[in-house]
């Protein structure tokens, strides 16, 4: 019998790199002041954790929870509440075991950083090992209030911003419109994991099976779907870029960038018009198209 191959751990580097390239969070970081830059990269390790955690099947390196392995849903729903109980020393200065947690203490502590939008996170995590399906729309902006915004609250807080109640409900938009937008372009990557977050509401109107989402290229009913999945969020996004305008300084540059991000991400989506299977590359964000959505995003105004 030939011997059983281990996975090797996922290392924090890996993560780091490969994120840097395709997701939402570092997309403003370039051209923020190094300490700000230093301090959005611990959130951002600790998210990624967050997120490995929840879906890797292999040990998550940073997380003081290896050599864990997440190959089935209960082991993530372990290591996912060992790091919960570890993020207790962020604030109690008890000793952590994850080394992206010490980290985080410092920031936390100069910032005034609190664990409710890290728990938050972590119940998303949770909710993806029980739940595979969403059955509507608002069943998914309920999954979004926990995966999502709270990362627009952990931004605010790092930034020094002490937003009132219409600032916190757009930054939610532009967080939720960010992750409706990541659910489109990995509609095949979640549904290998056994997730499908697009509402079963809508594969049923637009006729898409789930069969759909196995296939090498998408056919003309998911492209559909996609198209109007992605307009919708795409809505979103614009209705929640007014936030830049009620913000100064960097925070400013930084929410601007998100924006343009989310707008280059949506622009992906349209070019490859919905074909988010095939793998080409085509719906990839592309630096460019950021760039071009920056000056629009920074006058809270401008949405092309
Ligand atoms: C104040 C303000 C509006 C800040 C914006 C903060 C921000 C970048 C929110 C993104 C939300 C989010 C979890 C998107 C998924 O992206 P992902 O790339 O992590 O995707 P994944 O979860 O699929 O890996």
């Amino acid at each position: 019998m030939p011997a059983e191959r281990t996975e090797p751990p996922l290392s924090q580097q890996d993560r780091l790199l490969g994120a840097e390239r395709a997701e939402n969070f570092p997309v403003a970081m370039r051209v923020l002041p190094a300490r700000v830059r230093e301090r959005l990269h611990a959130v951002y390790a600790v998210l990624r954790v967050i997120d490995d955690l929840a879906d890797e099947p292999v040990p998550v390196g940073g997380s003081g929870t290896e050599p864990c392995p997440g190959t089935t849903p209960a082991q993530r729903l372990r290591r996912l509440e060992a790091f919960r109980t570890d993020l207790d020393g962020v604030w109690s200065g008890a000793p952590v075991r994850a080394p992206v947690l010490a980290a985080l203490a410092p920031v936390a502590r100069d910032t005034g950083l609190t664990r409710e939008p890290f728990d938050r996170l972590l119940d998303a995590g949770v909710a993806d090992q029980r739940i595979t399906r969403y059955r509507t729309w608002d069943e998914l902006l309920g999954y979004c209030a926990l995966s999502a915004e709270p990362v627009g609250r952990i931004v605010l807080t790092l930034f020094g911003v002490s937003a009132g109640p219409e600032l916190l409900r757009d930054c939610d938009a532009v967080c939720t419109a960010l992750q409706l937008l990541e659910h489109c372009a990995d509609v095949g990557e979640d549904h290998r994991r056994g997730r499908t977050y697009l509402p079963a509401e809508d594969l049923r109107a637009f006729g898409v099976a789930e069969a759909d989402l196995d296939a090498d290229r998408a056919g003309p009913a998911l492209r559909g779907l996609l198209r109007y999945e992605t307009a919708r969020a795409r809505a979103l996004l614009d209705g929640g870029a007014v936030a830049v305008a009620g913000l100064r300084g960097w925070a400013r540059v930084a929410v601007a960038g998100y924006v343009a991000g989310g707008r280059a991400a949506a622009d992906a989506l349209v070019r490859a018009d919905g074909d988010v299977l095939s793998g080409d590359g085509r719906a990839v964000r592309r630096r460019a198209d950021v760039v071009r959505h920056l000056p629009g995003a920074l006058l809270a105004g401008g949405s092309r």
